[in-house]
């Protein structure tokens, strides 16, 4: 009590029980729903940049082939390179956001190596993708964290379906775009090659620089609030050891193992899709869809009755499209509405089974299995595909989803 009447003392007459200062506009309020909004806004866009740049090689297949004289194959290494230093290193990055970095200085990190490795991809291939997968997949553990820290017991399914609309907004745009900027470049220079794709990805790494900005204000209006609310002096001073990872809970090992078993059956799929519009139709269903699926979830709860629903429902698209001759649109909108589902009822699973100080560790951990998993099947999927057809490939991913 004597603490009480101590810290009472040293309350500003302008600072209200909780020692927030009294006239702060909503807007500058840390606790007001106005301020939250402003963080998201600057939430969502983190991730824009990556998600824009992760699909330029996908919108450039055709140029980026030709221009640097690949063939399939290592065309296709450029996504392997995305996902193979993932494997170890967002497990990596999780750790270090929780135990030497924090969230602050993570992020920025993180979104300076999307950057650089999207300035310099083309330069040193190989090398700098890896560069810009490692920043990439962290800075996506480091948003999630972020979310979570700001938005757990609130609104936070719907937080993760309006990261995710952000994120496939970048898709889309960018599927959808960079292609008409190659063309004009192109007609600027008067030919193809290695400087007109140079520059439109110069243009493109302009997302990236813009989610630098926002992780440097996201990261000052954090400590704002840390300090406002005094919140260092809530946490529980735990920190997080690598052999932390065998003492984590079965249901997040499931939460892991749904991930990488869905997850499969979703990029690689995307990413093989016959037609432009596999591509686009599920991300722009995946826009509007994951905030609206995402609120629906935070009202209702249930998150593992939504994912096992979303899963169903996946299977049963990839079902029409392996056995039946129905059109196609009904099969990949299905598909649009369920990964939307899994996507915003799934990620904030982890939330609420592992403890503050290690979500960083925890989200890492659960995207270097997921790219393990996407890296293996997407090899796998090619092959079959290669080999054996598209109808085979649909029975590979009903099998991956019938392990769910
Ligand atoms: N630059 C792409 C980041 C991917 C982040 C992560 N691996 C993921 O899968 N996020 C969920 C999603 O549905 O995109």
């Amino acid at each position: 009590m004597a603490e009480r009447r101590e810290y009472e003392g040293l309350l500003d007459e302008d600072e209200d029980d909780d020692g927030v200062p009294r006239h702060l506009f909503p807007l500058c309020d840390p606790t007001h729903l106005l301020h939250r909004i402003l963080v998201l806004v600057f939430m969502c866009f983190l991730g824009f940049g990556s998600y824009f740049c992760y699909d330029n090689p996908a919108a450039l297949q055709t140029q980026v082939i030709q221009d640097m004289s690949l063939n399939t194959a290592s065309f296709m290494q450029l996504y392997a390179w995305y996902s193979w230093p993932n494997v170890v290193l967002c497990f990596l990055g999780g750790f270090l956001l929780d135990r030497v970095f924090g969230i602050r200085l993570g992020t920025i990190i993180f979104s300076l190596f999307v950057l650089l490795g999207q300035v310099g991809e083309y330069t040193a291939v190989i090398v700098v993708c890896g560069l810009f997968s490692i920043g990439g997949e962290s800075l996506a553990v480091a948003q999630n964290t972020y979310a979570v820290n700001w938005f757990k017991g609130k609104e936070l399914n719907l937080v993760f379906g309006l990261q995710l609309s952000m994120a496939r907004v970048g898709s889309t745009v960018n599927m959808n775009v960079i292609g008409w900027v190659y063309g004009r470049i192109e007609a600027m220079l008067g030919s193809t090659g290695h400087t007109t794709l140079g520059i439109t990805l110069m243009i493109a790494a302009s997302t990236c620089l813009f989610s630098l900005i926002c992780a440097l204000i996201l990261g000052f209006l954090d400590r704002r609030a840390e300090k406002i609310l005094h919140k260092e002096q809530g946490r529980t001073g735990e920190v997080i050891k690598l052999t932390d990872v065998k003492d984590f809970p079965v249901s997040l090992w499931l939460i892991f193992i749904i991930c990488v078993a869905y997850y499969v059956a979703i990029f690689p799929f995307i990413g093989l899709g016959q037609v432009f519009f596999i591509e686009n139709i599920v991300y722009i269903i995946s826009a509007p869809a994951s905030p609206l699926l995402g609120f629906m979830v935070d009202r209702t709860g249930r998150n593992i009755l939504w994912v096992m629903l979303a899963v169903i429902t996946t299977l049963l698209s990839h079902m029409m499209l392996a056995f039946t001759f129905w059109n196609p649109w009904i099969a990949m909108c299905l598909l649009g509405l369920s990964y939307s589902l899994l996507a915003c009822a799934l990620w904030p699973m982890v939330a609420f089974v592992v403890p503050e100080h290690q979500l960083g560790t925890a989200y890492g951990f659960m995207q270097s299995i997921q790219n393990l998993g996407l890296a293996l099947m997407s090899m796998a999927a090619g092959s079959i595909l290669d080999l054996k057809g598209y109808l085979f490939l649909e029975v590979f991913f009903i099998a991956c989803l019938c392990c769910e």
